[in-house]
This record gives structure tokens, C-alpha cells and sequence, in this order.
């Protein structure tokens, strides 16, 4: 078990906003850390990680890790972190990335058979790809079989088929190691797939705490189908008026009324449901 409870006084965009969380996390858990840009969620990681002071305790099972006293050194932190940005050795081979941080000659090569790398084992980091710079640091960051994995936007550099695979492939090592995981996204679909939790963090406070379909799931009453999007444009055609709503990489069309055209403005967040209909899903 995980027993966070910090604060942080922090200089937002907007002026000094307070982090505070207070969160028990259970052991083989994959949580999501969700919210805006600036809420806090980078800054939390870091103070689990012991690369941030912060007021309050951190406690893993029965080890103190923070509290009014003591900080321990983030070396004796048994975390695994995983960034955005891969910020692996270039000057090391990609065994040699991972037997850094551990000697275990088995358990690396057993992590670069389970990411399909073993034929990359001798190549440097800037001969190789995001995606496969991305498995190289997460099979590092698992090497000295962590109590808790960190991942900070570990895909967003990515497209969205390599995104896709190496989600899979965190299912994968999760299930194997049942390492307690907590991932930063911004990616509905990503937080579905992988964790079975989800935290919301806006101006440094906890507003929703769920499982993904408790949280991401847009739908209410007897709205059967609910997106968010961005109003691109609005077109008259005759005696009609076009929306042009842009959700996720998809562009739509909807019919809208011209009363409803007077009170929309172009730019601004809208959500796009509808009721009863029969959908079709096919195969692409
Ligand atoms: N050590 C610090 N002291 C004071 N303020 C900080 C510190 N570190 C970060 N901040 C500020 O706290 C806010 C939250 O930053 P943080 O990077 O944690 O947000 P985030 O939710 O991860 O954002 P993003 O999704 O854009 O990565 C920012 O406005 C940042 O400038």
C-alpha cells in the first residue's frame, strides 16, 4: 500500500496554487494521473520520485520515505521513471542502458526479448526510433524491479500505431511484474486500455478519483453516444447551417439550427451527442 499525503506550495500560470493530494494507492495498481496542463500532476511524480522536496509524508507498506523529518535520497527510492523525452545514456549501448542501473544480465535480456528489442542490443540510442527508444526506457526503468513505476506522457511523442503497440506492451510488463504504476496522460483511449484508475488534478487538487468509465465516460441519461470536440467552423448552406466539429484527429458534420448557430462561437469546447440510433461498427 501507498499512503501520499503532501503539499506543495506551487507558482502557477495563474499565481501560487497549492498541491495537494491525498491518495492511497493499492499495491499492483496502474493509475492514471489526469487534468490540465499546469495542475500538477509532472510535479507530483517528481516529489514521489524524492526530486522535489514537498511538506507531508510519503509511506510505501511500512517504509517512510517523507515526513516532517526525513526525505529519503531518491537513489534509496525503489522507482522506476519513465519520461516523455526517453533520457537515456547516448553514449551507452542499449544493454548497457540497462545494466546501469542493474547488473542482471537475465532480467535485461529477458526485457528486451518481451519488447521484441534483442536484435537492438548492441546499437546506441540515436540510431534507433522513438517507439523503440520509449521500450528501451521503460525495459531500464523496470530493471531494478521497482515498488512503483512512474511514467510521465511515456506515448504522447509518438504516432498512434507505435503508441498502440507500446501500450500493449505495458499491459504486458504490468501483468508480469504487477508493478504499482502511475501514469500521466491526457489520452482517454490510453487511460481506458491500460489503467484500472483514474485521478483528476486541477489546480493541484484531487476532483475526480474513479475507474475509467466512471470518469471518462461522457454519457448522460439516455444520451447514448457523447463527444467533446472544438467548433472549427459554422457554414450556411441554403436554409441550413453546418457545424464543422474537429474530435480528436476526426472531422464531423453536424446539421445545426438556427437558433443553435446564433449561440455557438467558433473555437469554443463543444460536447456532440445524441440519442436513440443504431450505430454501425465495422472492422477497418
Ligand atoms: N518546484 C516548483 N516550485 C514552484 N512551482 C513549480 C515547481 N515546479 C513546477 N511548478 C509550477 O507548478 C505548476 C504545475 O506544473 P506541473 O509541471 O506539475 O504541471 P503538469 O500538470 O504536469 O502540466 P503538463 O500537463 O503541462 O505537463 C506549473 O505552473 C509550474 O510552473
Amino acid at each position: 500500500m501507498i499512503n501520499i499525503n503532501i503539499n506543495k506550495k506551487l507558482h502557477g500560470a495563474n499565481g501560487e496554487m497549492d498541491l495537494n493530494v491525498n491518495l492511497e494507492i493499492k499495491q499492483g495498481e496502474f493509475l492514471a494521473l489526469a487534468g490540465l496542463s499546469g495542475s500538477g500532476k509532472t510535479t507530483l511524480l517528481r516529489i514521489l520520485a524524492g526530486l522535489e522536496s514537498a511538506n507531508g509524508t510519503i509511506k510505501i507498506d511500512d517504509n517512510i520515505w517523507l515526513n516532517e523529518k526525513f526525505s529519503l535520497a531518491p537513489q534509496k527510492r525503489e522507482i522506476g521513471f519513465v519520461f516523455q523525452d526517453y533520457a537515456l545514456f547516448p553514449n551507452f549501448s542499449v544493454l548497457d542502458n540497462l545494466l546501469y542501473v542493474n547488473k542482471d544480465k537475465e532480467l535485461a535480456h529477458y526485457l528486451l526479448k518481451m519488447t521484441e528489442l534483442e536484435e537492438l542490443k548492441n546499437r546506441f540510442p540515436q540510431t534507433l526510433s522513438g517507439g523503440q527508444k520509449q521500450r528501451i526506457s521503460l525495459c531500464r526503468a523496470l530493471m531494478n524491479k521497482p515498488k512503483i513505476l512512474l511514467m510521465d506522457e511515456p506515448l504522447s511523442a509518438l504516432d498512434s500505431e507505435m503508441r498502440t503497440k507500446l501500450q500493449n506492451e505495458i499491459l504486458t510488463l504490468h501483468k508480469e511484474f504487477n508493478t504499482t504504476t502511475i501514469m500521466v496522460s491526457h489520452d482517454p483511449s490510453e487511460i481506458y486500455r491500460l489503467a484500472n484508475r483514474v485521478v483528476v488534478l486541477n489546480y493541484g487538487q484531487i476532483i475526480n478519483d474513479g475507474s475509467p468509465k466512471d470518469v471518462l465516460l461522457k454519457t448522460k441519461g439516455s444520451q447514448k453516444f457523447s463527444f467533446e470536440g472544438e467548433l472549427l467552423d459554422i457554414i450556411k448552406v441554403d436554409v441550413i447551417h453546418i457545424a464543422i466539429v474537429s474530435i480528436g484527429q476526426q472531422l464531423v458534420e453536424v446539421v445545426v439550427g438556427n437558433e443553435e448557430a446564433k449561440n455557438l462561437k467558433i473555437g469554443q469546447k463543444v460536447s456532440l451527442s445524441t440519442k436513440a440510433f443504431s450505430p454501425m461498427i465495422q472492422g477497418l
